[in-house]
């Protein structure tokens, strides 16, 4: 039996006298995780509810919990032996999950004790990686060191990835030589950058692959044993994933493509394969073996070595080791929760042999943190530290938020799941066909229209039925219709897939932090903390003759020698502002950096930018396939091909594109620019838009903090942006484009009014004027007269839905008739609603074609004309678009016709959208 809850208060440790001798304790009070909390973590219900599974009889599924206990919610659980360890590190407050207990029966009440057989896990919902067990055990400052500064592009490190890769291919029964050509053929830019050459790493690859083909000839496997390259595993119980390079014979298999010449293999790697032992324990498995291929030891010379040069070196999983194991995972994850920061003490690593020595002192010196190795430097001012710990808590906040979206994989059943647009489920899986290279690629049919926040592009989790106890692989989306093509390592049967939460963006966050901070010039610095103003040059041009703010905009980005800030309201020409500064500068012999916060931002920069004539020559745009629009492909750098040439490419591009995440990438990170212009940079976090502008001397940040804040989990310092402290900040650098292109006159006095002071107006009379009238075939004298103004209300009497509303739904199907009767096209009108289930809901009322979403999937686009679908009723409790720069970016997507749908009376009790509705009315 296993118990979890919460520690309820102070922990006891002490050492005892037994019959077998002295012997370490802690009793903890333990208050159980009650069933009716919802946020609580996992418990027996969930766990055990996913059938089919198989993993709901593992033995390990077996909670305790909630008032099930004797009708109590509070116990003492006594931890013996090394637990104590763990046991020490537990404050109150904090989760503890112990497995195997024994029940006893003390003074009329139960009691649990750890058992010989027993693991105790502190905050099983964080799920500690499988490196970072491994980082932690060599040194904890490693560890964090990691964590700060990400996986630099060296050498050692992308022949390592590739010889991964060949490895996985290998165990695909793939041939060797096309594997080790085609993987190095992927990585021809990244090793160009390097200054490598296809021959020579083909030669080092090709030592390391010896080993692993030598290894799988000499174990030469019988048609009964099971095989699996690189699985991604999740354990719920221990709180550990990580991707095991294979499974052989259900037991886990490691490759280091370092050498080792000792029997036993290393310490630190044994830890690795332990975790993977623990995790296909949990999935049913019964691992007793570990093995290293450590690929090196084949590529040395018997007469230069000594020692043990075989390559495979198993070793026996002993309970003692995966009990360390998870003693070392509480430890990481007791200081991430606390958001404490190791100082090296926690482990017994040597500094004098570190090659990271002097790494570690240096962020120890300039983040004044206590470390083994010492300190060098000096410490960053202390509005610059103070700022760090802040962003840097707010940032692992955000991890803890994705961590709590894994433990959701196991809290949620299906239904809920895709209830909450997490998952889509109930596919039908149709074919699967094994592609070149030995990937799949997998199809599913959906069985009916689902919403979800799966787009194409995304990684997902693929499975047979339960993404982490089934047959579960990550997959990327490569179309997403009714039938859905995935490609995969693994060939899944596939008939549910989930959002994979990934970490990998809040990963490049901190790294962004980082190199801000610690590597950011001091005048960068300067300028962003307040202690100097940019500074201008005036450029003595004009560049855009009919827009005044356009052009001052384009001077100030030309001129500037430290920063920018073009402040854009909807429609005023943001992008054509973005592109012809782009011009300028590369006619000035700049290299220019070009990023946004999407793909569709990049996209139609780069369009704008091409359009002012700029030489296709002079342009690449980075970025996977999936994310770059069709018409961009051409321009879209491939980092497969001959090394020399695809660096030039990226090196003699005058303009590179990318999004903000891409700009964090191994890649992008090893460019320098003269500067950077970053569109939707409202919608960026600090640390997101460092990402971008660390690549550059100086940047120009364009966006609108009156339309949508950056989008993140936590409430916390995240959600301003760079863009919108700047502007506060700085006023001098900041200008605001004030003529718009998109609405006419009617549509945007509100907006106007009430989110701009007054200030826009429109661009030209035509716009000011445009109608429906102006479309072919449309005329405003075949709609219905309260629908020939641009801008309508229809009231609707709301029904008393939270989330949805029938009558507005079907409110808004009559009048997309009305106007498709009176000549326009479905693809001209727009549908916005507050919520998903609204979303779904209308799209089940009005015919194909009409795009309905929500605001945050509208921002950046426009239509002739939107229908805004309140769903509101009763009293209003706060803005129904949850914050009123959501209800700005909805009034300003049309250009002719604007309706509001919904219940005047609720709404009135607003006073924004009482102010709405009055202008709705004249
Ligand atoms: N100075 C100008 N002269 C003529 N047309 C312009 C000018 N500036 C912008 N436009 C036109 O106005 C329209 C909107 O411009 P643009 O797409 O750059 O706006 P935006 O501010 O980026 O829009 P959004 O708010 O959707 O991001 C485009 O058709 C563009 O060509």
């Amino acid at each position: 039996m296993n118990v979890r809850g919460s520690v309820a208060g102070e922990v006891d440790v002490r050492t005892v006298t037994t019959s077998y001798g002295e012997s370490d304790l802690a009793e903890v009070p333990l208050r159980f995780d009650r069933h009716e909390d919802s946020t609580a973590p996992a418990d027996a219900s969930s766990f055990e509810s996913d059938d089919g599974s198989g993993s709901g009889s593992d033995g390990a599924s077996n909670y305790e919990s909630s008032g099930a206990v004797d009708g109590r919610d509070a116990t003492t659980v006594t931890l013996w032996g090394k637990w104590t360890e763990s046991a020490e590190l537990l404050e109150p407050g904090m989760e503890l999950l112990v497995t195997n207990v024994d029940e006893d029966e003390y003074q009329g009440e139960t009691q649990y004790s750890t058992t010989g057989e027993s693991y105790v896990v502190v905050e099983p919902s964080f799920l500690v990686n499988v490196t970072d067990v491994r980082n932690w055990v060599e040194c904890p400052r490693l560890y964090y060191l990691n964590k700060l500064s990400g996986v630099p592009l060296n050498y050692p490190v992308l022949k390592g990835t590739i010889v991964h890769e060949v490895f996985g291919d290998l165990l695909r029964g793939r041939d060797l030589e096309a594997a080790i050509d085609e993987r190095i053929d992927e990585r021809g830019l990244e090793l160009g950058l390097l200054g490598e050459t296809p021959e020579g790493v083909a030669e080092d690859v090709r030592d390391n692959a010896a080993a692993i083909e030598g290894w799988l000839e000499q174990g030469r496997l019988t048609e009964q044993d099971s095989w699996r390259s690189e699985q991604l595993l999740i354990s719920e119980t221990f709180g550990i994933r990580g991707r095991a390079d294979a499974i052989r014979r259900g037991a886990p298999v490691e490759l280091k493509t370092g050498k080792n010449l000792r029997k036993d293999p290393r310490f630190k790697d044994k830890v690795q394969a332990a975790c993977y032992a623990l995790l296909l324990e949990e999935h049913g498995g019964d691992v007793d073996m570990g093995t290293l291929l450590y690929t090196k030891n084949s590529a040395l010379d018997r007469n230069e070595e000594t020692g043990d040069l075989t390559p495979a070196k198993e070793f026996t999983m002993g309970e003692g080791l995966l009990k360390f194991v998870v003693r070392v995972r509480n430890e990481i994850a007791v200081m991430e929760v606390a958001g404490d920061v190791p100082t090296g003490y926690e482990g017994d690593a040597k500094c004098e042999y570190c090659f990271e020595q002097d790494t570690c002192m240096v962020v120890s010196g300039r983040l004044d943190q206590e470390s083994k190795a010492g300190q060098i430097g000096q410490s960053l001012p202390p509005e610059e530290l103070e700022y760090f710990e802040r962003l840097y808590h707010a940032i692992e906040e955000e991890r803890r938020e994705i961590h709590a979206e894994y433990a959701k994989l196991w809290e949620q059943d299906a239904e809920e799941r895709a209830e909450d647009d997490r998952a889509i489920i109930d596919l039908e899986f149709v074919e699967r066909r094994e592609l070149e290279g030995g990937r799949w690629e997998l199809r599913t049919r959906q069985r009916g229209a689902s919403t979800s926040k799966l787009r194409e592009g995304d990684l997902v989790l693929a499975s047979d039925g339960h993404p982490v106890s089934g047959n579960s692989e990550l997959a990327q989306i490569e179309r997403l219709d009714d039938e859905i093509v995935l490609t995969a390592d693994e060939p899944v049967e596939v008939t549910r897939l989930d959002v994979y939460p990934s970490e990998l963006t809040t990963d490049r966050l901190l790294v962004a932090l980082h190199d801000a901070l610690l590597k950011g010039s001091d005048r960068r610095k300067d300028v962003l903390f307040g202690r100097a103003d940019p500074e201008f040059d005036d450029p003595g041009e004009t560049f855009i003759d009919n827009n005044d703010a356009q052009d001052e905009a384009v001077r100030k980005a030309v001129g500037a020698q430290d920063c920018a800030l073009i402040h854009g309201p909807p429609g005023t020409g943001k992008t054509y502002t973005i592109a012809r500064a782009i011009r300028a500068m590369v006619e000035r012999g700049e290299r220019v950096l070009l990023s946004a916060f999407t793909n569709r931002a990049v996209d139609n920069a780069l369009e704008a930018l091409l359009e002012q004539g700029i030489d296709t020559t002079d342009v690449v745009r980075v970025g996977s396939e999936s994310g770059v629009r069709e018409d961009m492909q051409a321009h879209r750098l491939d980092f497969a091909g001959d090394p020399e040439e695809r660096v030039a490419e990226l090196q003699n591009a005058k303009v590179v594109a990318a999004t903000t995440a891409t700009c964090g990438s191994r890649v992008m990170k090893e460019q320098a620019f003269d500067a950077v212009l970053v569109d939707e940079a409202a919608q960026l976090t600090e640390p997101g838009t460092y990402a971008a502008i660390n690549l550059a001397s100086r940047f120009v940040l364009v966006g609108d903090h009156e339309q949508l804040p950056p989008v993140v989990q936590a409430e916390n310092d995240l959600t301003t942006s760079l863009f919108e402290r700047l502007v506060e900040r700085h006023p001098n650098a900041g200008i605001m484009l004030d003529r718009q292109y998109r609405m006419n006159q009617r549509i945007q006095a509100f907006a106007s009014r009430e989110f701009y002071d007054g200030e826009l107006r429109p661009a030209e009379p035509t716009v000011a004027t445009r109608t429906l009238d102006d479309l072919e075939g449309v005329s405003r004298d075949g709609l219905p007269p309260e629908l020939r103004d641009p801008v309508s209300l229809v009231p609707v009497a709301g029904d008393d839905g939270q989330y949805t509303d029938d009558a507005e739904a079907a409110r808004i199907a009559e009048l997309i008739e009305r106007y498709e009767a009176a000549g326009l096209e479905r693809s001209d009108i727009g549908v916005i609603a507050p919520f998903r289930a609204q979303v779904s809901n209308i799209s089940n009322y009005v015919p194909d074609g009409v795009a309905v979403d929500t605001v945050d999937r509208f921002q950046g686009s426009s239509q002739e004309v939107i229908i805004v679908s309140f769903t509101a009723t009763g009293t209003l409790e706060g803005p129904i678009f949850e914050d009123y720069r959501r209800i700005n970016v909805a009034l300003t997507r049309p250009k002719r016709a604007l309706v509001l749908v919904g219940d005047a009376d609720a709404l009135a009790t607003d006073p924004v959208y009482g102010r709405m509705l009055e202008w709705a009315h004249q």
